[in-house]
């Protein structure tokens, strides 16, 4: 990089990043909600001045597609003092409780556009937590579909229906995202980010990346043994974080070159796991939010070739896709640097281009200054790629580099790879440990009953030194050193880098560091079972006890057991039979279509028994599911909730209610226990209301739902309120589904209290703070 735009990149590091947010969800629920900031926010907040200047309203990044992605450069300062930035922060927040805003990071939603991931891919996220990426990629797995479903419910036929992707599960994507973390509190924080998604298509996995298992597939007749490949890979690697600089100012105090230097060879046995599980001509992308080529360009030049060369992997050229991106391109020279100390002291910096020079330094330094040493972690594969004829060349510039003062954003690296043809598997195969063993194809195939053992853990590297767990948060030096680099300027860095080859360089002072964790993460609480909360205080407010249900849902239980231990527990993922009598009640008193599929609905418990909650999965989840769970594969989590039963004081016909999460994935299908509602009024009486409301004989008036209340077939238990997107005098454009109790004289919606204050604002733009806090207030008796 020239030393101006070295300078200049250096200063954007040294600004706070501004913030940014996507729209989630299905297209046309993140257009909607995407609206609304447009027509109500943005012109409100245009006007506002500061000192006698104009603010930077939130703007939509022109390089995403729709206005779906915005930044907000706002001082937090101005955001708390003006009215209508207040009401935007407020829009924000509930939004993004209710699921259809997510706040991420610029620079992180590149890597998942790059894949082209659509409907009915199998996909694979293999360091996912905490999920922002996975959400991305699960929206495009799942596409259109809702939109889809509701036509072919109301009976247009699928060949009708153009588009590209797989549908052709009766309207429903056929594809699969398996999102995995091999730690185990992240990935129950990548739980709950994915849970909100409530995607059936969804598997999380907890498992080593580098030594990721091949998934079964069902055998049939011709073949026995038959491995899931998937047609997208993302392998957003673990690395040392510099590129969060501007997010995580701690990274100036904490990052050292050995960070990296640590973390390449697990990183490079990801990736080339990563290309193995890969179909031919499928896609995968390698990420960082790191800008040392060790942790990248080096990855990948060392990745094709253990992969057998360019004719078996090639680096995907990017150029002309999102063109409004502004990026450098990849690496093709960079030095090895290295900070030694003496005792601890005596800083030096070291660079190196080449493996042969770092060893001659290195003798020389053993006879003359025996005390100072280098990093046992500096490898051959670490350096540039020697020339080589041009048809074997690695094309490294195709790899994109995103810096800070290119479009003010953080540091990213991505490089994107299509699989050409079945991998030879190297020699020296270094992301094979223990009992890996090579098939013909290239397949490596674990012997899952070692890595459960707990003699041979398989996040060991070879040193036994178990792979960074805090991730982006300059991982701790793995020599156990702990040497932090002093505080480069610009200046500095460059003369070192500079500098004659290997000659040491004094490094500035290094300033009081900071011991906290670079960055501040979600709760690592394990995800609890709140739904199971919500609905039983909502039966409570019905006046109605819940009666004491003999087992627990098992997987509450494991995850209580699982906090305790802090290590990974069994899950249970018991499918019912498609005859089972609690699916027969539930399809007979909804009167669900029989096109509805039966036999994909499971429980978590070991016994396999219907006792609290049901939950629905998508078709090649459950095979995979099935297939793999007794082979050790560690499922984390799949399934949305979508029945969950109540034992009530009275007769029920049936004690199965709809679950909010999974009543948009059956609500087409249903054709009983429908209750509409076309007026604003009666709509908002509902969602203010946190406590049964009675029908027009009691205290409200609730209009036509009262009248349709009156129906004695509507006998208590639970119905779908359903509000027809553009419906009536609403004009909403959202569909609205929620789950409805219908007691003998009343009826409650219910929707967690998030959800409602989230639907208050978006449909009402409600902010009496008499009803928020009526709502964010209720105990035990409000339906939220
Ligand atoms: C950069 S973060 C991933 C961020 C994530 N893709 C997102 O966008 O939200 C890297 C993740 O890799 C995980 N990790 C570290 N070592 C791993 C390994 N050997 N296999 C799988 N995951 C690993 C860490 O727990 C961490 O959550």
């Amino acid at each position: 990089m020239p030393a101006d735009e070295f300078k200049e990149m250096w200063r954007y590091l040294e600004t706070d990043l501004p913030h940014s947010f996507r729209f989630t969800g299905s297209k046309a629920d993140a257009l909607e909600v995407r609206d609304i900031l447009k027509s109500r926010y943005i012109p409100a907040i245009k006007p506002i001045q500061v000192d006698g200047q104009p603010v930077e309203p939130p703007e939509p990044v022109p390089f995403f597609l729709d206005e779906l992605v915005w930044n907000v450069k706002a001082h937090k300062k101005v955001i708390r003092k003006y009215p209508p930035f207040k009401d935007f922060q407020q829009f924000l927040v509930a939004e993004t409780a209710s699921g259809n805003i997510s706040r991420q990071e610029i620079v992180s939603m590149l890597p998942p556009i790059f894949l082209h991931v659509r409907p009915g891919m199998t996909v694979l996220d293999m360091c996912a937590a905490p999920g922002s990426k996975s959400a991305q990629l699960a929206e495009m797995i799942h596409g259109d579909e809702d939109e889809r479903v509701r036509q072919v419910a109301s009976g247009t036929s699928l060949e009708k229906l153009e588009g590209a992707g797989d549908y052709t599960d009766d309207g429903r994507s056929t594809g699969l995202l398996i999102a995995n973390d091999a730690d185990y509190k992240r990935s129950h924080m990548l739980v709950h980010q994915v849970k909100r998604l409530n995607f059936p298509n969804l598997i999380v996995t907890q498992h080593d990346a580098s030594n990721y298992p091949s998934i079964k597939l069902p055998t049939t007749e011709d073949q026995p043994n038959r491995y899931l490949k998937f047609d997208r890979i993302l392998a957003d690697v673990p690395c040392s974080g510099d590129g969060t600089a501007r997010k995580n100012p701690n990274v100036w105090g904490k990052w050292t070159p050995r960070d990296a230097l640590g973390l390449h060879n697990l990183q490079l046995r990801i990736l080339e796991r990563g290309l193995q599980l890969l179909k031919i001509g499928g896609r995968l992308v390698y990420s960082t939010c790191s800008m040392h080529p060790v942790e990248n360009e080096a990855v990948i030049a060392a990745a094709i070739k253990k992969c057998g060369g360019v004719s078996k992997v090639q680096l995907v050229d990017c150029s002309d896709e999102m063109p409004l991106l502004k990026r450098r391109p990849g690496l093709t020279s960079w030095k090895v640097f290295d900070m030694t100390t003496v005792q601890g002291k005596d800083k030096k910096a070291h660079f190196f281009s080449s493996f042969e020079k770092f060893e001659e330094r290195k003798r020389i330094f053993e006879k003359e200054e025996p005390g100072r040493q280098f990093s046992n972690k500096i490898y051959p594969d670490m350096f540039p790629p020697p020339p080589v004829p041009d048809d074997e060349r690695i094309p490294l510039e195709r790899c994109m580099r995103i810096y800070p003062h290119l479009q003010n954003t953080g540091a990213f690296f991505i490089a994107v790879f299509e699989k050409k043809a079945e991998l030879t598997p190297s020699k020296s195969e270094p992301n094979v440990r223990g009992s890996a063993s090579k098939s013909n194809e290239g397949e490596t195939n674990i012997n899952l009953d070692d890595l459960s053992s707990p003699r041979k853990r398989p996040l060991e590297d070879d040193d036994g030194s178990a792979p960074p767990r805090k991730l982006r948060a300059g991982a701790t030096d793995s020599d156990g050193d702990a040497i932090t680099n002093g505080d480069h300027s610009p200046v500095d860095y460059q003369a070192a880098v500079n500098n004659a080859e290997g000659d040491a360089v004094e490094v500035a002072q290094e300033p009081a560091g900071s011991n906290d964790e670079l960055q501040p993460e979600p709760s690592a609480e394990p995800e609890s079972d709140k739904s199971d909360a919500e609905s039983s205080k909502a039966l409570e407010s019905d006046g109605l006890s819940k009666k004491k249900i003999k087992r627990e849902d098992a997987s509450q239980e494991i995850v209580k057991r699982g906090k305790r231990g802090g290590k990974s527990q069994e899950e249970y993922f018991e499918y019912l039979p498609e005859d089972h009598s609690a699916i027969k009640q539930i399809f007979e008193f909804f009167s669900i279509s029989d096109r509805f599929p039966r036999d994909r609905f499971m429980v978590k418990n070991e016994e396999g028994v219907a006792v609290n909650k049901i939950y629905y999965t998508s078709k090649l989840t459950k095979s995979i599911v099935a297939t793999n769970k007794a082979r050790g594969v560690k499922f984390v989590h799949c399934g949305v909730a979508m029945f969950v039963s109540h034992s009530i004081k009275g007769d029920l016909k049936c004690p199965w209610r709809l679950q909010a999460e999974g009543i948009r994935i059956i609500e087409p299908w249903v054709s009983a226990r429908i209750v509409t509602c076309n007026s604003r009024s009666t709509l908002h009486k509902m969602l203010i209301e946190m406590f049964p409301i009675a029908n027009k004989n009691g205290c409200l008036d609730l209009e036509e739902v009262g009248e349709q209340l009156e129906n004695p077939d509507l006998v208590p238990g639970c119905c779908i309120l359903k509000v027809e997107a553009n419906g009536g005098e609403l004009g909403f454009k959202f569909p609205i589904v929620l789950p409805l109790w219908r007691h003998p004289g009343s009826i409650n919606v219910m929707v967690s209290k998030e959800e409602r204050l989230a639907l208050l604002l978006r449909l009402y733009n409600e902010k009496d703070p008499k009803i928020r806090n009526h709502i964010t207030d209720a105990k035990k008796g409000g339906s939220a």
